[in-house]
């Protein structure tokens, strides 16, 4: 018996499997419905461009520190303040700044950056409601995918500063710190900015996780809770420098 066979890249079709048409065919066709445009393979493509512009457009940043924080922090509220005060002293210590790109605490850490003269990134999302780039961001790149754009804060960042913040923040936050429990990433810093917005979370994670056995006291002490922008700042670039000087790779 003869089965009717269709290759279709690394797919083997047959019997009533096989289509009546060939992709080639259907990509002549201009009358044909457009649906397969938004079909899982066309969007892995989309996915995969998205690698491919933020790793070209950020592969010569040099080195930068990724700050995380509200998108509703207020212009007027001490955490923008924070925000603005970190984004300086990174710029001052050589380093680029990168962040969401929306308002609140990443406009305050961009506003910070550009005002130092520093480079000033900002990894836009697309969201529903989204407001665009912040004005202080001087270089840009737009995401449609939030696990494209996540690897781009860990990938080309030196340590993370994470000022108050919601879901989006905390989202942020723990992931970074899983990659260094998994240790998918080293001696990766993660500095928590304004103690009395992040102590009870501190003190939640030893009286809750950590007393459960589900974290390990190590865990827990590779968050640092500073008030100081300067410490934060210090401590990244700090421990950069260590790990250059382990790699044999000096400033
Ligand atoms: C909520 C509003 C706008 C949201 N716009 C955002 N633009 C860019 N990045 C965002 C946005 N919202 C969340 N993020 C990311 O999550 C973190 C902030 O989330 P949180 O829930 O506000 O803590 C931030 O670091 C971004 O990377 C209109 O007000």
């Amino acid at each position: 018996m003869t089965t009717r066979e269709y290759r279709k890249g690394a797919t083997t079709l047959r019997g009533d499997r096989v289509p009546g048409t060939t992709t080639d065919a259907r990509l002549l066709d201009n009358a044909e419905s457009s649906d397969w445009l938004h079909t899982d393979p066309w969007r892995v493509l989309r996915i995969q461009s998205e690698f491919v512009e933020g790793f070209g457009a950020l592969a010569e940043l040099g080195p930068a520190i990724s700050v995380f924080g509200s998108a509703r922090t207020p212009v007027d509220s001490p955490y923008y303040a924070l925000g603005e005060q970190v984004g300086r002293l990174i710029a001052e210590a050589g380093y680029a700044v990168i962040t969401g790109g929306g308002p609140g605490a990443m406009e305050a850490a961009n506003k910070g950056a550009m005002a130092a003269g520093g480079t000033s990134v900002g990894l836009g999302i697309e969201l529903p409601f989204e407001n665009g780039l912040n004005p202080y961001v001087d270089l840009g790149v737009n995401f449609r995918y939030f696990f494209a754009r996540k690897t781009m804060f860990v990938k080309y960042a030196e340590g993370y500063v994470v000022l108050p913040g919601g879901f989006g923040t905390l989202d942020e936050l723990f992931e970074a710190i899983t990659l260094v429990q998994t240790q998918k990433v080293t001696s990766f810093p993660v500095v928590l900015l304004g103690s009395d917005f992040w102590t009870p979370m501190i003190d939640w994670l030893r009286g809750s996780l950590l007393a459960h056995g589900m974290i390990s006291e190590a865990d827990v002490e590779r968050l640092h809770v500073v008030d100081d922008p300067r410490e934060a700042v210090d401590l990244i670039v700090s421990s950069n420098d260590e790990r250059r000087a382990a790699a044999g790779r000096p400033e």
